[in-house]
């Protein structure tokens, strides 16, 4: 585990054992259970099994992520509205919400989380470092519709623990992977909802080639998506083009003049090159385009 990450989540143990203090993991349960029901998550996403010729097919689906701040890139916009931001979002036409609610490390909140979520209908992940059960819960009771499980960062039995949690609360789980064998782990311990991301937690670069390499290996009841380090249109193509459907994307839309353009511009349907032709030939001379038939 990098030095970085371990410390992240030394800090988080110590600051979920602190609020545990102040409100005890009974009173969390008996709340959570009481909480209207989650928005899904999960179907608001790309599934690769659908048929593929449906309307659907070939369409992007971004995860747009509320992060003011990171470790590795420091202030990204410290100003930032969460209501304004998922707003702009659900216009530019996200198909869900991520808010980061690390506050030592990304200068988020459980209450950007609930005013994001409020301003709009999506379902939204709470972005964090789950090291408790305690961290479900609370995001149940602070009405996240999706929790994060980094693989990485947790041992293998508590990942189990968390995914049949999440599944209890109604709770979709994207557990996240960085190599192989992260993905093994999580497809062993039942994990449905795939995130690879990018960004190498050693050197905090990122490369597409993280997800292009695994994409093979997620079996096809499994919903994957693409994380960190996204930043245009050429780079959703790239992934598009090894079928991969979602993205989710922080940085790039959160520094963007127009958070809303910024989503639309990738979502926008691609323009294949046989379209491309076709709009530019003159008009066929004859109409008896039998020859055609079956192109
Ligand atoms: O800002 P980017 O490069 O578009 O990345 C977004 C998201 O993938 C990234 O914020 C992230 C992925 N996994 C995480 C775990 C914790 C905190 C943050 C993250």
């Amino acid at each position: 585990m990098s030095d970085r990450l371990a410390k992240i989540l030394e800090v988080k143990r110590r600051e979920v054992a602190a609020r545990a203090a102040q409100r005890p993991l009974e009173d969390l349960r008996r709340l959570a259970e009481a909480m209207p029901k989650p928005r899904p998550f999960a179907s608001a996403l790309y599934a690769g099994r659908q048929n593929n010729s449906g309307p659907q097919s070939g369409s992007v689906h971004i995860i747009a992520e509320i992060k003011r701040a990171s470790p590795s890139k420091g202030m990204l916009r410290p100003d930032l509205n969460p209501a304004v931001y998922a707003q702009a979002y659900a216009r530019g036409g996200a198909a869900a919400l991520s808010v980061l609610t690390d506050s030592p490390f990304f200068r988020g909140s459980l209450d950007d989380l609930k005013a994001a979520r409020s301003a709009v209908s999506l379902p939204v992940l709470r972005k964090d470092f789950t090291v408790s059960v305690y961290q479900i819960y609370e995001a149940r009771v602070s009405e996240a519709d999706a929790v994060l499980l980094i693989v990485r960062a947790v041992p293998e039995g508590f990942l189990r623990d968390a995914l049949a949690l999440c599944d209890a609360l109604g709770l979709s789980a994207l557990t996240e992977v960085h190599d192989e064998a992260e993905l093994e782990t999580a497809l062993r311990c039942g994990a449905r909802l795939v995130g690879v991301n990018n960004r190498n937690l050693k050197t905090f670069e990122t490369s597409l080639d993280t997800s292009l390499r695994l994409r093979p290996m997620i079996p096809v009841d499994c919903i994957m998506v693409a994380e960190s380090g996204i930043r245009d249109r050429s780079d959703i193509e790239r992934l598009v083009a090894a079928g991969i459907r979602n993205f989710l994307v922080g940085e790039s839309l959160v520094r963007a003049s127009n958070p809303e353009t910024a989503v639309r511009r990738l979502i926008e349907p691609m323009v294949a090159a046989g379209d491309v032709r076709a709009t530019n030939v003159s008009p066929p001379r004859a109409k008896s385009g039998a020859s055609h038939h079956g192109h």
